[in-house]
């Protein structure tokens, strides 16, 4: 078969997601895939990640807890933490998501995926055969985002690593640089630092700098505590791999760090290269403008990183909800509920995106900083808290230190942003999502009253700083 109702190009987990919302939905789909059926999630991001990262944090947690910390004599086992890693990447073999692709009803074109013309995607298999496949409805574009590596001397040449070299490396350097001061590059130089690496972080514009200022002072002053060199301001002026194959890094102040390896964590591009985007009077390597229901022209939507909207796994399948939904209401000739917080329109986007970062402290915010807030010219206050004065972080673990901030929009009395860092902060995220979300007054969250003694009470002490 060649004509789907839908073609969906890129098996990541949004392309899967639109795909089996479109099938959930009584029309037929097929999604294109180049590489593994999961994309960069599943094999070389999220899920490996995590598991490199969890070891670490679940040797700290024992450490800082009174009897545990006898209990704990050795140190992290490394071959055990990088084959748990391999698990986790499913040794990067994608039977498992393609047999689910199977059950979803769902058909797979393997090979490169070209928009040739309207509705029509010509795919290359590995042996250079092409297959021309033809949408009756839409085409959507979810292949992701790559590395981007910066145009610094000598940086290409000496083969630095990306963010997939280092989340599947075998072996753990001895010593590792890292150029740049974001999520990857907070989270692996935590999880190599972890693995007995001794890591040198090349921050130009600071740790975690997007996020309120509190979070990088805390996650650097942990990462220092570590052993890492976080360089703060620093900046690579050119790179040479040696030919003993270190890696040779100089600073544009002219200092030189010497290094095994050399990450490069800046920021990500677009697969949208070789996407035939020139044949649809759209601009190849650039990401792909939408509406709130991911619609690029009348048959064309764009979902996940590729949008740039968002580049978070669970944000994007949050579009291929939508996505996949709009497609469907539209092909069937049914309403379209594209308004704020409609079911077709992605406004979480804009309001209320979580996000956690898994260093140790973890980080984890939704919705807006006061920078955001006051860049937004909202009337705001920002009401602060420490999470070390809750009863329950005292009990979760000794010398535990966080930091909690609100943001309250004082006009409409709701708030819009929340941050916590701290030792297991991640789980507590969902609760400020929900209140942002559904704009729950301050006033009515008064009335949520958490449980004692867990570190959720920093709501109930927040609501009593602002003023309840
Ligand atoms: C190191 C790292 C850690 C991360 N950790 C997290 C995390 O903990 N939580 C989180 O929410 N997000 C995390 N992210 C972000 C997350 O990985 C991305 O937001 C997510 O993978 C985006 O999903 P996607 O489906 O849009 O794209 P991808 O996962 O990139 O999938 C796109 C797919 O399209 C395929 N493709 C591309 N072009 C073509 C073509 N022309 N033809 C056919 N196929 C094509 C690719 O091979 C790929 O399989 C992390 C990212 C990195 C780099
Ligand atoms: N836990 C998670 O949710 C998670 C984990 C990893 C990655 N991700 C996602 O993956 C995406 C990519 O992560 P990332 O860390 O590569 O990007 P990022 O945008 O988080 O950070 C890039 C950092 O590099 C700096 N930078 C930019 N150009 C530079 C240059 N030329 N030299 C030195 N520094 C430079 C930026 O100031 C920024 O601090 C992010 O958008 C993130 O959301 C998420």
């Amino acid at each position: 078969m060649s004509t789907y109702d839908v073609i969906v190009i890129g098996a990541g987990p949004v392309g899967e997601n639109v795909a089996d919302r479109v099938v959930q939905g009584g029309l037929t789909a097929a999604i294109v895939e180049r590489e593994l059926v999961g994309g960069e999630c599943s094999y070389w991001a999220c899920m490996p990640t995590k598991a490199l990262l969890r070891s670490g944090a679940a040797l700290r947690a024992a450490r800082q807890v009174p009897g545990a910390r006898e209990a704990v004599t050795g140190e992290l086992d490394v071959a055990a933490v990088l084959g748990r890693r391999d698990d986790f990447a499913s040794h990067w073999n994608d039977e498992g998501q393609v047999s689910w692709l199977d059950s979803a009803g769902i058909a797979l074109h393997r090979g490169h995926g070209r928009i040739t013309g309207d509705r029509v995607v010509e795919v290359t298999a590995a042996d250079g055969t092409t297959t021309t496949v033809t949408a009756r409805h839409a085409v959507v574009v979810a292949t992701g985002s790559g590395a981007l590596v910066p145009d610094i001397e000598g940086l290409r040449d000496a083969k630095p690593w990306t963010s997939r070299e280092t989340v599947a490396a075998k072996e753990v350097p001895a010593r590792l640089a890292v150029i740049g001061g974001g999520v990857v590059a907070s989270e692996m130089a935590t999880a190599f630092s972890q693995l007995g690496s001794s890591v040198t972080m090349l921050a130009r514009d600071g740790v975690l700098h997007m996020q309120e200022p509190f979070v990088g002072e805390q996650v650097a002053a942990s990462l220092q505590d570590k052993g890492v060199s976080v360089r703060v301001g620093a900046e690579a002026g050119s790179v040479k791999r040696n030919e003993d194959g270190t890696v040779s890094i100089t600073l544009t102040d002219g200092e030189q760090i010497e290094a095994d390896e050399l990450l490069v964590a800046i920021g990500r591009t677009p697969n949208t290269q070789d996407l035939g985007l020139e044949n649809i009077g759209l601009t190849p390597g650039s990401w792909l403008t939408v509406d709130d229901t991911m619609r690029v022209n009348d048959w064309l939507y764009a979902a996940g990183d590729v949008n740039r909207r968002v580049l978070l796994t669970h944000q994007g399948k949050y579009q291929a909800r939508a996505v996949g939904d709009v497609i469907v209401a539209r092909a069937k000739g049914e309403p379209v509920d594209d308004a704020p917080w409609g079911r077709h329109a992605a406004t979480a986007d804009e309001r209320a995106v979580p996000q956690v970062v898994f260093t140790d402290p973890e980080v984890a915010s939704v919705g807006l900083t006061a920078a955001k807030a006051e860049a937004a010219g909202l009337n705001f206050r920002v009401v602060d808290y420490d999470l070390a004065a809750t009863a329950g972080s005292a009990v979760h673990a000794e010398g535990y230190r966080g930091h909690a901030r609100m943001v309250v929009d004082e006009d409409r009395k709701v708030i819009v942003g929340f941050t916590l860092v701290g030792p297991d902060v991640a789980e507590m995220i969902h609760a400020a999502t929900i209140a942002i979300t559904g704009e729950v007054p301050i006033d009515r969250l008064w009335h949520a009253v958490p449980a004692f003694p867990t570190v959720s009470e920093v709501w109930l002490r927040l609501l009593e700083a602002y003023g309840r």
